[in-house]
């Protein structure tokens, strides 16, 4: 969700706004999961101290805590953004797709200051979590004309393995996790499964196979991940922050004042 936000007018928590043509509203915004989380430490922040912790830090704060809570290394988060009057749908089209290739990845987190190891260690992100079917499917089936008709990218081994977990004509909508055999833990273990051609997103996959990510996931899959993913969020989470005059507290997340 920090993501999301971040790359869509800055962190400001514009992505937790709701309403019609929300940014909420948009393709790649209509799976991510969380609001009640958010609105919870809100509620709670509000009865404490009113007015003055903003939805945009507690997504930074909470991004940070996830990672800790599924064992991973803590960072300072520096604090102060304000949140956000603008949530447009339309404005979400700077958000990276599953399909896209490592230059337009390596564009996508260029336009916010984010370099190549920025973006690799970032995507490490997919050490925790899931992904519905629908999103890498059409890797395993009539992606070519030849051999077993999968994306020859992934491991021949683990092409069954997947296709067991999505058939063909199954749920879409049915979850698996991004990194195989770790969801829940915080560690380098997704950089190790897209070197052995276990990457679930074509994108994830992608950084292996292009010359110019494999280095980085080569690196990251030893013991630099931890501290580098803390330095590369801190980069991340300070995209066109709002301080001073700029936007305001929001008294609850999913709506302006
Ligand atoms: C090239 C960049 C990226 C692409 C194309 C991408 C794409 C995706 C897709 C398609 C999903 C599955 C969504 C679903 O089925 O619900 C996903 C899940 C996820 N992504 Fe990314 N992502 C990118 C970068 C990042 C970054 C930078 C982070 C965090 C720093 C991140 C964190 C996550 C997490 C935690 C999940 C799991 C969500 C859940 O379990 O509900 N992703 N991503
Ligand atoms: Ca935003
Ligand atoms: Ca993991």
């Amino acid at each position: 969700m920090h993501f999301h936000d971040c790359f869509v007018n800055g962190c400001d928590a514009s992505v937790l706004i709701d309403g019609p043509n929300t940014e909420k509203t948009a393709g790649p915004n209509l799976l991510l999961r969380g609001y009640d989380v958010i609105a919870d430490a809100k509620t709670q922040l509000e009865a404490a101290c009113p007015g003055v912790v903003s939805c945009a830090d507690i997504l930074a704060l909470a991004a940070r805590d996830s990672v800790v809570l599924t064992n991973g290394l803590s960072w300072p988060v520096p604090t102060g953004r304000r949140d956000g009057r603008v949530s447009l749908a339309s404005d979400a089209s700077n958000l990276p797709g599953f399909t896209d290739s490592v230059d337009v990845q390596k564009q996508k987190f260029a336009a916010f200051g984010l370099n190549t190891l920025d973006l690799v260690t970032l995507v490490g992100g997919h050490t925790i979590g899931t992904t519905a079917c629908q999103f890498f499917r059409y890797r395993l089936y009539n992606f070519t004309t030849t051999g077993n008709g999968a994306d020859p990218s992934i491991n021949p081994a683990f092409v069954s393995q997947l296709q067991a977990l999505c058939p063909q004509n199954g749920d879409g909508s049915r979850r698996i996790a991004l990194d195989t055999g770790s969801q829940n833990r915080f560690d380098s273990s997704f950089f190790a499964n897209l070197r052995s051609g276990r990457g679930i997103l074509e994108s994830d996959q992608k950084l292996w196979t292009d010359a110019t990510t494999r280095t980085f996931v080569q690196r990251l899959a030893g013991f630099t991940f931890g501290p580098q993913f803390g330095r590369s969020m801190v980069k991340m989470s300070n995209i066109g922050v709002k301080t001073g005059t700029n936007g305001e507290i929001r008294r609850v997340c999913s709506a302006i004042n």
